[in-house]
């Protein structure tokens, strides 16, 4: 699953514990000062220019649909994606179980300061001076050892229902990636990877690099003072979101004219997935597709949130740069970003966070 290259990404920037080991939202009666977010616009939302466009595999027009959805939001809602209601629910429903433990339990299984799996805090949190409500817990691969860790006997349920969903996401981002390069013109022979099915199955080097991320949004008891997962774009190339039904919280940000930009919320919709474009995509497209803004509101119902994010991207030694058209090719184009290895972005992000694509802008 390209998960060994990865993890050594981050090995290079271990993390404090401080900055890892979530809050006991369960024994906390308030919010404490170190969770208080200053908010200007009281986390507030507009509906400026109507909601996140829907796009349907099965649609003929769908890549049509989704390169002009990138394009101008960065982002879509995924209908006829084919992923079982049941496996997704059942997802949910280990999230449930697992954030549902106690504390002390949930902390056998934290991600070490140099590692990328097991329950922890968002990898963004030492970029900002509050904490978030919020606690996540990565899996790239099998989750079986974090998962012996948290349920010494009955953990297998957990890693089957993780595994079978991978493998399902898997197909799916390969399909919608496919879509995504045919609305950009470009042949999917340009990324060997994707191309050659047979190779990537097997062998670590030309898999994809993936990752399977489970979100809480423990009930808030001051929900307009708190943050859920503060503003940032996803790393990799496109990242396949599930939330949980009737609970908002999710916001993407748009441009909003002479105006500026505005936060625009993401309703679950139902049977849908959200695609989000990352930073790689962007690169990739040379611009052309937008790795979206978007953060995480408390709800104001008090109920606990959930969601399942799926990360996909190229290899960690895959060099990813812009890629031209089939159209452009006797053209001169100039390429906005330079060349860039995933390994390379990920240490760059871990450093710079929102300023990491600029820093590779020619
Ligand atoms: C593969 C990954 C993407 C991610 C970092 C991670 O190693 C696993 C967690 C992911 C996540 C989820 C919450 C938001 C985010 C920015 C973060 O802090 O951790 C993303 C990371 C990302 O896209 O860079
Ligand atoms: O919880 C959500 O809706 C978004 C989660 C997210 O942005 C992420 O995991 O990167
Ligand atoms: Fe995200």
């Amino acid at each position: 699953m390209g998960t060994t290259t990865l993890s050594e990404a981050y090995r290079d920037h271990p993390l404090h514990l401080r900055h890892i080991i979530p809050l006991d939202f369960g024994s906390t009666p308030t919010v404490p000062e170190s969770h208080v977010w200053p908010h200007s616009d009281g986390f507030s939302s507009a509906d400026i220019s109507g909601d996140l466009p829907v796009v349907d595999m099965r649609d003929p027009d769908a890549a049509e649909l989704m390169g002009r959805a990138c394009e101008t939001w960065g982002a879509f809602q995924l209908m006829g994606h084919g992923i079982p209601m049941k496996l997704i629910e059942e997802v949910e429903l280990e999230a449930r179980r697992l954030f549902g433990l106690p504390a002390e339990q949930k902390l056998k299984a934290l991600r070490s300061p140099g590692g990328a799996t097991g329950y922890g805090v968002a990898r963004i949190t030492p970029f900002f001076t509050k904490y978030m409500w919020h606690e996540g817990f990565t899996i790239m691969g099998s989750p079986i050892d974090h998962a012996r860790e948290l349920w010494p006997h009955g953990y297998q349920q957990f890693c089957e229902t993780m595994e079978s969903y991978q493998k399902q996401m898997k197909l799916l981002a390969d399909d919608v990636m496919r879509i995504m390069l045919k609305s950009l013109n470009i042949s999917e022979q340009e990324l060997s990877w994707l191309a050659n099915k047979n190779l990537n199955q097997y062998h670590t080097t030309t898999a994809p690099c993936t990752a399977l991320q489970l979100n809480s949004y423990p009930s808030c008891p001051d929900p307009n003072r708190a943050m859920g997962l503060a503003p940032h774009t996803d790393t990799f190339l496109l990242t396949v979101l599930h939330q949980t039904a009737h609970i908002d919280g999710l916001q993407i940000s748009k441009e909003a004219g002479p105006t500026g930009s505005t936060w625009v919320p993401v309703r679950p919709a139902n049977g849908a997935l959200v695609v989000n474009v990352g930073d790689l995509f962007q690169i990739l497209s040379n611009g052309r597709f937008t790795s979206v803004v978007h953060r995480v509101v408390v709800n104001q119902t008090r109920r606990q949130r959930f969601s399942v994010a799926y990360f996909y991207g190229p290899p960690a030694d895959f060099a990813v740069s812009p890629l031209l058209s089939s159209g452009q090719q006797d053209q001169v184009v100039v390429p906005r970003y330079r060349s860039v290895t995933v390994k390379e972005y990920v240490g760059i992000k871990a450093k710079n966070l929102d300023k990491a694509l600029s820093l590779i802008k020619i």
